[in-house]
């Protein structure tokens, strides 16, 4: 599955529904037993969270786009599937969340891409299903590091710390990815498939159970005018950064 939403595959409510809509076709079709996700876009696999769906938005808006955001965590950490990440450009944030949601993780070794949960930056907090994501996948101290700091990690940062599995040239990117996922489909699937679900049970079932609560956290405090301002400036900055 290729990501193409130029300029840089922002992970807006459109986005993400039709994320999960392809997810769900792959996911109910036999014949498929893995998806490699990638990017049409230049430099760029992620951008994370589209930041305008988050800025001066209705309550009710803003409640539809966490539960996006939430769908699209659900199927894929939960995915039956074998999920490769190929991580061909920077992915900050949300877009990080999906690289790691992923069973594995493959980055083009260009020093100049990164990837992290760098949310605390925007002053904004990563929720508490982003953390156990992170964790399940670094371990305690290295994401509490990194989410305090905020930070991104170049690619050779970002393997040494265990954030992606391996690096390769960009130009080999696509056939180590085809290689590792005929890898992992040469295991019988229900093996794979149950110690996957015991290992990411207690993490899924969590959300699940306060996904409610989650969404009125995400409101309260989105909608504090301190943090739409946060957010205002940093889309500001963005655009000066061009200038
Ligand atoms: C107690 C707490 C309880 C609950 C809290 C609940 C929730 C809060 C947490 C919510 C979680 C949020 C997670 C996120 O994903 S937030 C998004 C974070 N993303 C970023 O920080 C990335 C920002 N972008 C960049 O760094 C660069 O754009 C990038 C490196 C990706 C690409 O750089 P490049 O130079 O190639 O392009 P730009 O010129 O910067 O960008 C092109 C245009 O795209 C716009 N843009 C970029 N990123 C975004 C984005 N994420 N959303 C919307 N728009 C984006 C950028 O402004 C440019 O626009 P124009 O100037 O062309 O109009």
């Amino acid at each position: 599955m290729k990501f193409k939403s130029p300029p840089v595959n922002s992970l807006s409510l459109d986005f993400l529904t039709e994320f999960c809509i392809s997810l769900e076709k792959l996911e109910n079709d036999r014949a498929c037993r893995g998806v490699i996700l990638t990017s049409a876009v230049p430099k760029i696999f992620s951008s994370g969270l589209d930041i305008t769906e988050m800025c001066g938005k209705s309550t009710e808006h803003y409640a539809e786009f966490w539960r996006a955001v939430q769908e699209m965590w659900l199927r894929l950490y939960s995915s039956n599937m074998v999920t490769v990440a190929a991580v061909n450009g920077s992915s900050p944030a949300g877009g990080c969340l999906i690289a790691l949601t992923c069973d594995y993780r493959i980055m083009a070794e260009n020093p100049k891409f990164s990837i992290g949960l760098n949310e605390a930056q925007l002053g904004i907090v990563a929720p508490f299903w982003f953390k156990d994501t992170f964790v399940n996948v670094v371990g305690h101290r290295v994401a509490e590091r990194s989410l305090q700091l905020g930070s991104l990690h170049s690619a050779p940062e970002a393997h040494r710390i265990g954030l992606v599995d391996e690096l390769v040239p960009e130009e080999k990117l696509k056939d180590r990815a085809t290689a590792v996922m005929q890898q992992w489909l040469a295991l019988p699937d229900h093996a794979r498939q149950l110690t996957k679900t015991m290992m990411r049970k207690a993490v899924l079932d969590r959300l699940v159970a306060h996904r409610e609560e989650d969404v009125q956290n995400f409101i309260s405090f989105i909608s504090k005018e301190s943090i739409q301002k946060s957010l205002r400036m940093y889309m500001e900055m963005l655009k000066k950064k061009k200038s």
